[in-house]
């Protein structure tokens, strides 16, 4: 966020230095395709920024356009305290690192790190006492002297990186750089990423749609779908605490179980939600009861991470679901359950799509109008509740209840299973997605 203050008698805008601001930025490229709508988004001095988000949803186009590579078509972006719209891409003292970092073929890897110091017309000891400190920390001091065509994909990388951060840049960006790397490859990397860029202390964003990259990276996540940002905040803050059902459902290794239930309010004593086959009570004294009590009567989602889950004994008293195990299925290191608990999955509500609304001249098309049909849509839909397949969100509608057991499976297939639930881990959505008990981010 930015601010203002009365400086010499004007009011000016002071950013953070090496900090990158995108005030309503808007990229529509030629032919009226939009690629990013209104983004409002800083990168702090010294963060690393990751922008996470589906295929084509416009992570790349905003590098591109903070990298200059592209224009901004509305909005403006500020670099470093200074409005950057029109600056040229080498006046922005920013360096990016591709999918598939290209190296200079016939330079050898020393060549190919030193060689945007030797532009720079920087002292050759400088250059030199650079280049070891770098390969050293990439480890691929062992590969000075070979050409790129000689290295592994996993060392090419490292030199395209070592290459871009050589010259000490103020603003970082790396587009999927470990994307054509194997598993293996990427987690090393991953820490080596992290351990280089904090060091150096240079602004970062970095774009994925691999959300273990994106969480084990990142100061702050922003998630985008659709050329819209969907929600900003810490590793920890998207997790447990998302915006919307979008990104519940997105930033999770195993699938989001999400669920339909009406809100009651039995002689006002608690909130209830009632499943059908299942309730789950909400004491007063919880401070999302309000909250939800406004929807009493209507339907909401309720979002329930496989982790916020356990088997528990016959005996439990406490919240939980009653089931039987459908399947069991062994993840390495933990087991997951299939229970069967009568309680149908909802699909994951998209968030509404500019695009679709988009006239090409930068207009909505059917206005409040056309909003309201999108959410009206929505809703009806979830109320007939559609078949299995949903179109869109890929994320499939089940009847069962995912279930995380840890290393040693607690049930066998065929057995009645009884479900605790973790209240403070569920989230309540609309039925459009939108989150209704968010109480908890702020002070996080
Ligand atoms: N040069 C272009 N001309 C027209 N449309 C474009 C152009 N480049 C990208 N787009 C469109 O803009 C949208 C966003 O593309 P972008 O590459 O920024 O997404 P992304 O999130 O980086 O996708 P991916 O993860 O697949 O790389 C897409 O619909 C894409 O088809």
């Amino acid at each position: 966020m930015y601010y203002l203050i009365n400086h010499s008698g004007t009011w000016c805008k002071v950013l953070p230095m090496s900090s990158v601001v995108l005030d309503n930025v808007t990229k529509i490229y030629p032919g009226h395709h939009l690629a990013v709508d209104r983004m409002n988004l800083q990168a702090g001095d010294g963060e690393f920024l990751v922008l996470l988000g589906p295929s084509g949803c416009g992570k790349s186009t905003l590098l591109r356009m903070i990298a200059g590579l592209e224009e901004v078509t509305s909005g403006d972006l500020w670099l470093d305290g200074k409005l950057a719209n029109h600056l040229p891409p080498r006046e922005r003292d920013v360096a990016m690192v591709f999918q598939n970092g290209a190296l200079y073929p016939h330079r050898s890897v020393r060549g190919n790190l030193s060689f945007p110091l030797e532009i720079a017309k920087t002292d050759p000891n400088v250059v030199n006492d650079r280049v070891t400190e770098l390969s050293r920390a990439l480890h691929i001091d062992e590969t000075l002297d070979r050409r790129p065509g000689t290295l592994s994909g996993g060392q090419r990388q490292r030199v395209a990186m070592g290459r871009a951060i050589v010259r000490q840049p103020k603003i970082f960006l790396m587009d999927e750089p470990l994307s054509n790397l194997d598993a293996g490859m990427r987690t090393e990397l991953r820490m080596e990423i992290s351990a280089l860029v904090r060091s150096v202390g240079v602004t970062t964003i970095y774009v994925t749609h691999d959300q273990v990259e994106a969480l084990t990276l990142a100061d702050r996540i922003a998630i985008m779908n659709r050329g819209v940002l969907q929600d900003v905040g810490t590793p920890a803050q998207i997790y447990n605490d998302p915006a919307t059902a979008f990104v519940a459902a997105f930033l999770n290794s195993q699938q989001l179980n999400l669920l339909a239930a009406t809100v009651r309010t039995p002689q006002n004593q608690y909130v209830m939600l009632d499943f059908g086959p299942h309730q789950l009570t909400v004491p007063w004294s919880d401070p999302r009861a309000y909250a939800i009590s406004q929807y009493t009567g209507t339907q909401v989602l309720v979002g329930l991470r496989p982790d916020g889950l356990a088997p528990v004994p016959e005996s439990y008293d406490g919240p939980s679901f009653l089931g039987r195990v459908r399947a069991l299925e062994y993840h390495g290191h933990e087991w997951l359950a299939y229970v069967e608990c009568g309680a149908p999955g909802m699909p994951v509500p998209e968030p509404p799509d500019p695009r679709a609304a988009f006239n090409g001249n930068g207009r909505e098309r059917g206005g409040l109008g056309g909003l309201v049909k999108r959410l009206f849509t929505t809703r009806a839909q979830a109320e007939e509740r559609p078949e299995p397949e949903q179109p869109g969100s890929g994320i499939h509608r089940r009847t069962d209840l995912i279930v995380r057991l840890g290393v040693r499976p607690a049930w066998r297939v065929n057995d009645a299973a009884k479900v605790a639930v973790d209240l403070a881990r569920l989230m309540i959505f609309t039925m459009d997605g939108t989150r209704i008990d968010s109480t908890r981010r702020a002070g996080k």
